[in-house]
């Protein structure tokens, strides 16, 4: 769909590093017909763009409102939306049996697959998740419909059909590891056949996790992935009675991360998500294989699977980005993901001192440039650079709260009109939500408009 190429005027905030943010007020970035950024003009800047980009239109930001990356969400099962908030006091392993197979099983029928995927991918652009990596179920139509909805609304996924073909009710699992792959294979065909050159919409490899595959039906995935360089999505070391079952299943096995390399499915384009209570030889292992981590901390709360130590992972030099894996974790927003981060990390600081906790910068990074790199896709989304895609949100934190104001607000978000722009970010991050998303684009398309926002 051809674009038109439009202009982009007010404050720009994104992260440049792990710790530290760009707050570039009064700047301009141009749009291009493909989406792409073709100029960026920072306040005092020479003006570097030709006289016909005078003719474009502009969009103009005032008051407590900033232009941010959009989110990349690197782990969220799209069939389990319908369960978001529904877990009760379970863990991981009762939690699959009690809630989720039974949901997932029911996607067999089309029309709930339509359903439930429509407005998963709704309420995510709502909340300014530009990407997102999905898992479906193992049902070959339903996840196809998955993929036609991600690129009918314009939003950029990972899609993957759920192979798993032991540990879960005979209702629900594949009959083989052949099928499995014939499965997987099929709904590839479909995303190929609808985006040919994976440019919105990738397919991605999706193991269930090591108890619920066979280990043929792992080591054919792994195969797959070497024949056809797709992406891999799973998960790993979430919780220490899963750990327990992985050891029991896989006896040969050094650890859970060495089940998965064994199957040739630590690849660096592997997104292992929860990695919630790794060896350090598993760490090691997987940095050496560069693959990645999806941090789910409000998952991880959820259901009781653990505190992930995100600065010993980062220290390490392990690449992560935030995932908010609905419905073991609750909410499907990213901004939330982000504040469970970080109190998360303050509840690791309790025990093992300060330098654990995550700052709001640290958290915002995560949730954009590190999920980037998570996906594979740095030099494209998760911040604003020229060449880069524009995968954007307008973030509007209201108008200043006048004298002698009373009325009562929608939203906890107040700006009192002392606060810099840190300030005002920290309280983004931490009093927001998808109020506050104004606007959302995806290569340059409008992807989704807040009521009573005019652009
Ligand atoms: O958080 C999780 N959600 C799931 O659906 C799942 N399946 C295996 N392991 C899992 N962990
Ligand atoms: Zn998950």
């Amino acid at each position: 769909m051809a674009l038109e190429r439009r202009k982009y005027v007010g404050t720009f905030i994104h992260s440049t590093s792990l710790t530290d943010l760009e707050i570039c007020e009064e700047a301009t970035i141009g749009v291009d017909e493909n989406g792409k950024i073709a100029y960026i003009t920072r306040i005092g800047d020479e003006k570097s763009t030709s006289e016909d980009w005078e003719l474009f239109q502009t969009t103009k930001l005032d008051g407590n409102k900033f232009f941010f990356p959009g989110f990349i969400d690197t782990h969220i099962h799209a069939s389990q939306y319908p369960n978001a908030g529904v877990f009760g006091k379970s863990t991981l392993l009762d939690w699959l049996n009690t809630y989720t197979f039974p949901l997932e099983s029911s996607f067999s029928d089309t029309a709930i697959a339509s359903k439930v995927y429509s407005r998963v991918v709704a309420r995510t652009l709502s909340q300014g998740t530009t990407t997102a990596c999905y898992y479906a179920t193992t049902h070959v139509p339903a996840t196809n419909i998955l993929a036609d909805i991600c690129l009918k609304r314009g939003q950029r996924a990972f899609v993957g059909r759920v192979c798993m073909d032991r540990m879960s009710p005979e209702y629900y699992r594949d009959e083989s590891t052949e099928s499995a792959i014939a499965d997987t294979r099929s709904c590839i065909s479909h995303i190929r056949s609808i985006d040919p050159s994976f440019d919105l919409i990738s397919p991605i490899i999706t193991p269930r996790f090591a108890p619920s595959c066979h280990r043929a039906t792992l080591a054919a995935l792994g195969a797959l992935q070497k024949e056809t360089n797709l992406p891999v999505q799973t998960h790993i070391s979430e919780n220490t009675s899963e750990i327990a079952l992985v050891a029991e299943l896989f006896p040969e096995a050094d650890s859970y991360a060495h089940v998965y390399d064994t199957a040739g499915l630590l690849t660096p384009k592997t997104i292992l998500a929860h990695a919630v209570h790794l060896s350090p030889a598993e760490r090691q292992l997987i940095k050496s294989r560069d693959a990645k981590i999806s941090h789910c901390p409000a998952s991880n709360t959820a259901i009781t699977s653990g505190r992930t130590k995100v600065r010993e992972l980062l220290d390490e030099g392990l690449t992560l980005g935030l995932g908010t894996d609905v419905s073991g974790g609750h909410t499907s927003s990213m901004l939330s993901e982000a504040r469970e981060a970080l109190f998360v990390s303050r509840h690791v600081a309790m025990t093992d001192g300060d330098n654990a906790k995550l700052a709001v910068e640290e958290a915002l990074y995560l949730a954009t440039r590190g999920g980037a790199k998570v996906v594979g896709l740095e030099s494209r989304i998760g911040g604003f650079e020229v060449g880069m895609d524009w995968d954007a949100q307008v973030v509007g934190l209201g108008d200043t709260v006048g004298t002698d104001e009373i009325d009562q607000r929608e939203g906890l978000l107040e700006i009192f009109g002392k606060e810099t722009w840190e300030e005002k970010v920290a309280k983004w991050v931490y009093t927001g939500d998808d109020r506050n998303t104004l606007a959302v684009w995806i290569k340059g398309r409008l992807v989704h408009k807040r009521s009573g926002f005019n652009i």
